[in-house]
Order: C-alpha cells, then structure tokens, then sequence
C-alpha cells in the first residue's frame, strides 16, 4: 500500500467519462466505480509480465495494491476496460491470441465480497471470457472406495478431449503409481495453509487426517483447454463448492453395501488397516450426509461397475455420443492493438482506430455480453465476438446492433 503522487491520479481521473476507462498512462487504463478509481495495467515495473491492478480511493486519498485473485492475464500491447453492472470491467487486450483478448476484472461481485470478508483486505479477481456455453464442471463425492475414481478414469478414457480432471492439493503422500501434477498436487501443510490463507483454493478440507483442496487454478487450468471440469472431492468439499458462486452439477456415489465398500477399499490395497478403519468411520458420516439432501442433484449407486457408468453418461447427456475434438477457435478474430470500446446495452462495440485497420481482419467487432454466466472463481461464460462488416452492411448495418 502506498501514497500516490497527486499529480498522477489527478492526470488520471480527469480523463473519466461516466464509468468508461480511457488510455492514461501508457497501457494503463482507469475506470471509476463508485468511490474508487481501478488503475489496470502500465505499471512502471517492467519485470512484470502480467497486467497488475491498483486502487485509488478517492474517499480517503489512498492508492492501494489490492490482493488479486484468479489467473492474472498476461500484459499486452494495449487493452481497453468498460465498466459493466458496477461489479466487474471488462477488459479488451489487443494483440493477443484469439482465446485470450477478454477478461474480466471482478470488483463487486457476489465471490469478491465473500472473498473480502473472508481475506479482511481489498480484493479484486480475474476471470477469463469464454466464448459460447461452455459446460458447467462436475463435483463427484461419495465414500472412499466407492469407486469415483475408476468412473471417473473409464469417462476421461472415453471422451479425452471433453473432459479433464482438477488436479487437487493434498498433503498426503503419494501412493506408488500416483504422480505429482497428475494425481495430485503432493504438498506440504505449511505451503497449503498459506495458499489457503491467500485465497488460492476454490475449496479445502482435512480428510481422513490430511488436507486436500480444489486450487482455483485447477479449475480454471481445464476450462482454458475448453475441456469440461471433473472434480473428486469429499462431501465437506462438495458443500463449500455448493456455497460457492461455482455453478456446478454435484453428484454422489453410493456403494451397495458398507460390506462392499470395505471390500473394495481392502482389495485395493492402498491403505493400512488403521487408514482402512478410519476411511470406513468417516464413510458413515458421508453417507449420511450424501444421501440427505441439499447438496447432491444426483445419487448413483455403484453396483455393478458398466451400469453404473452408463448411469453416469445418461445423466451427462453422453448417451450415444462420439468423443469429439476440442472446439476449434481458428475462426475467432484477432483484434487490434489499438482499438476503442463503447457500450451499447449489452454489446461492446471494439472500433480499431484507422491506423490499424490493415493490420486487423476487420474494422468493427461487437462483443455480446448479454448471456453471462459463471465468473470468478473459474472462467465467465457465453460471451459472443463477432466482426462486423461494415462496408457491406454500412451505417445501417451498425445501427441495427
Ligand atoms: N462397481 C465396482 N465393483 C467392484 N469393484 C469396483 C467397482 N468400482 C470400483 N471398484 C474398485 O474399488 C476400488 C476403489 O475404487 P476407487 O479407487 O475408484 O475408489 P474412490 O472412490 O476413488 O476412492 P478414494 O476416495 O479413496 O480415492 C478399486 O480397486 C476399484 O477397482
Ligand atoms: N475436499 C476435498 N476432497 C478431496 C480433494 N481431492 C480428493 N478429495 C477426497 O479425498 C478423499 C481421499 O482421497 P484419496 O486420494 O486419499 O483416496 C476422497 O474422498 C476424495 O474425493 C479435494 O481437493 N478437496
């Protein structure tokens, strides 16, 4: 935290115009909300490489370093922020790759509040647009033993490119075949609790004696590779992610018996009979709650392991579905570095200055924000970029946007 040269914020506040960010100093662009003016990128620290956030209290007069979360979008040559809804900026970069010119910068939304009360200091977080509907993640819970792990395994075997696993934290150790990065991330306590305590996870909890967590990189890590997201997480997990701002599908898995469980759990050999033991004391607890409601939209019994599996696709609507590639991105546009935004209800019009026009594909693009979904913690969804014509369509081509 620290004072800022009053000459400086002066320069930048008197380039404001109701809510809009305009270039102040260098690629640094300013946007007012409320009381608070956010300074985004053109640090003079040139060992950055992403775009860092200020905030000039105008109330108090203090310039502050506020505690980002999420993904920070690397810098650019240029970008333009509009302020939407009084909760977050957009943030248009020029010169950058097709899947990473939208950003946003949440400031007031529901998971920054929380956040803010939780962390007790001035946060902001960043969440990567998504063009179109991309699929919301699944949580997957149930008992030790039960089999999530093996379902999960057949469905990312089936449909690779669709699905891809959050790799979590744990302060467990390896068991042998398990790899670090893969499985999960084997890590020790004191670095989990202070990236906990900085807001890194998404989720945590202590199970079975260690603490295993969801990173909200982990998460977002899958949806930049346009993959949906698979989570394996423990009943406490799948309640914190339920109380979250993550909208996700929650499914629990039930064994047929507790007999079976133990089985299963036996039978592959992992655990010691005293690790064994406590799995099975807390698999009581999580059936419990698993099974009564308030947390889970689905409940699936793994009986026999093909049925089950089938359950499984049918529920995700993967009945009779061919595994397919990735959407492809190479029809997306590639904007200018230096370009302009205004809003017009729900659609930014990205205008490139003249001087650019060669060098990008067109002159005019309309960014339609107007079906939202998702955010921070994790990648906002449904947005539409579109380049427009604009010498077919003419001034009456624009208008009708
Ligand atoms: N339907 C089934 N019938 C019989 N055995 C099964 C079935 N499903 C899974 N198993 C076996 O049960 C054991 C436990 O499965 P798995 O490791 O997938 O459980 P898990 O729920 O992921 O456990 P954990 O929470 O401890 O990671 C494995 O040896 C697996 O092969
Ligand atoms: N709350 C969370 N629970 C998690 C996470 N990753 C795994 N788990 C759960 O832990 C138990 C034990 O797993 P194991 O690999 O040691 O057998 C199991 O129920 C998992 O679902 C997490 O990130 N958060």
């Amino acid at each position: 935290m620290g004072e800022a040269p009053a000459l400086f914020v002066e320069d930048l506040l008197s380039e404001n115009t109701n809510g809009f960010a305009l270039k102040s100093k260098g690629s640094q662009t300013t946007t007012i909300v409320s009381d608070k003016t956010y300074l985004i990128g053109g640090t003079d620290d040139e060992s950055t490489s992403t775009i860092e956030v200020q905030i000039f209290n105008r109330s108090t007069g203090q310039l502050i370093v506020p505690k980002v979360l999420g993904t920070k979008p690397k810098q650019c040559k240029g970008h333009s922020a509009v302020l939407l809804n009084e909760d977050r900026i957009l943030i248009v970069k020029g010169d950058s790759s097709p899947d990473d010119c939208t950003w946003f910068l949440e400031v007031d939304t529901k998971f920054v509040r929380q956040q803010r009360e939780s962390l007790e200091t001035e946060v902001v977080a960043w969440s990567k647009g998504i063009r179109g509907e991309a699929e919301k993640p699944i949580v997957i819970s149930g008992p030790s033993g039960v089999g999530k792990g093996t379902l999960i395994a057949k469905l990312m075997k089936e449909f690779p490119s669709m699905f891809g696993f959050s790799v979590s934290h744990t302060t467990r150790a390896p068991r042998e075949k398990e790899k670090d990065g893969v499985h999960y991330h084997f890590t020790d306590r004191s670095v989990m609790e202070k990236a906990i305590k900085d807001g890194k996870f998404l989720e945590f909890a202590a199970v079975h004696g260690n603490l295993y967590g969801t990173s909200i990189e982990a998460v977002e890590v899958v949806a930049d590779e346009g993959k949906r997201c698979i989570l394996d997480i423990d009943v406490q997990g799948a309640r914190s992610v339920r109380a979250s701002t993550l909208e996700a599908i929650f499914i629990f898995i039930c064994p047929p018996s507790f007999d079976e469980l133990e089985k299963r759990l036996r039978e592959r050999g992992t655990e010691t009979e005293e690790q064994i033991q406590k799995r099975l004391r807390n698999a009581k607890t999580e059936l419990e709650q698993g099974q009564s409601g308030g947390i889970f939209d689905h409940i699936l019994v793994n009986n026999d392991l093909e049925a089950c599996y089938e359950s499984l696709k049918k529920l995700l609507g993967l009945e009779g579905i061919v595994s397919t590639t990735p959407k492809s991105l190479s029809e997306l546009v590639d904007l200018p570095a230096v370009h302009s935004v205004s809003k017009i209800d729900q659609k930014i019009l990205i205008i490139c200055r003249p001087a650019e026009v060669d060098k990008a594909s067109k002159q005019l693009f309309v960014l339609d924000v107007s079906a939202l979904k998702g955010g921070a913690p994790g990648r906002t969804r449904g947005l539409n970029l579109y380049a427009v014509d604009t010498f077919a369509n003419g001034v009456d081509g624009m208008k009708q946007l």
